[in-house]
């Protein structure tokens, strides 16, 4: 099913962040939102996954469904290990050798057993991403997930996120058109 965004309004106080918003993901595609610092992406997943609720408008399509998300910030389990961050959100078992293959294609080595607090911003940044690849899930929504990657490391990583959202509806924030290119989205919403 589709998810339909119908006339959301959204305010902080006095300001106003969303207005009269309406919008479309269709189900199984990969739509990109894009727009400029403080226009209100985050503030949009947020109501999409329900963890703020909208002052007008409604969101249509998310019943039932499983979401997987990654946000701006890791949100890890700073003293476990990256494949322990993963293997909880994992409802089937998932074994080393798949781990391996997740972690070798978004070039993510000598990550051993080592909590996830002693590796890098970025070594993070694709934990987090792999952690919601490879949880069961029909809609992906991921917010500027590859901020602070080199360009060849982005690379794999999209190629990857592309190979495990195949069939399900991906939602990505990039301020990056290249990301964009890559991911070859089939909708660009932009958030004024
Ligand atoms: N909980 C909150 N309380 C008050 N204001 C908020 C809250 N969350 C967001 N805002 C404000 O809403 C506006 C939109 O924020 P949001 O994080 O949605 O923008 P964004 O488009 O995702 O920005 P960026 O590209 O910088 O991540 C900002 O002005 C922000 O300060």
């Amino acid at each position: 099913m589709d998810i339909k965004i119908k006339h959301l309004g959204k305010a902080y106080g006095e300001q106003q962040i969303l207005k009269d918003f309406s919008c479309l993901f269709p189900e199984g595609k990969t739509t990109c939102i894009r727009g400029k610092s403080g226009s209100g992406k985050t503030t949009l997943l947020r109501l999409l996954l329900g963890l703020e609720s909208p002052d007008t408008g409604e969101i249509e399509g998310m019943e039932g469904k499983k979401i997987a998300a990654v946000f701006q910030e890791d949100r890890l389990c700073e003293n476990l290990s990256a494949a322990s961050n993963i293997r909880m959100v994992c409802r089937e078992p998932i074994t080393d050798q798949q781990l391996e293959e997740a972690y070798k294609a978004v070039a993510l080595t000598h990550i051993w057993q080592k909590p996830v607090r002693e590796l890098s911003g970025g070594m993070r940044r694709r934990v987090s991403v792999l952690r919601a690849l490879l949880a069961e899930s029909d809609c992906v929504v991921m917010d500027e997930p590859l901020k602070g990657l080199d360009e060849d490391t982005k690379e794999r990583t999209i190629k990857y996120i592309l190979e495990k959202t195949t069939r399900k509806t991906l939602i990505f924030v990039t301020h990056e058109e290249k990301e964009e290119r890559l991911l070859k989205a089939d909708g660009i919403i932009e958030v004024l």
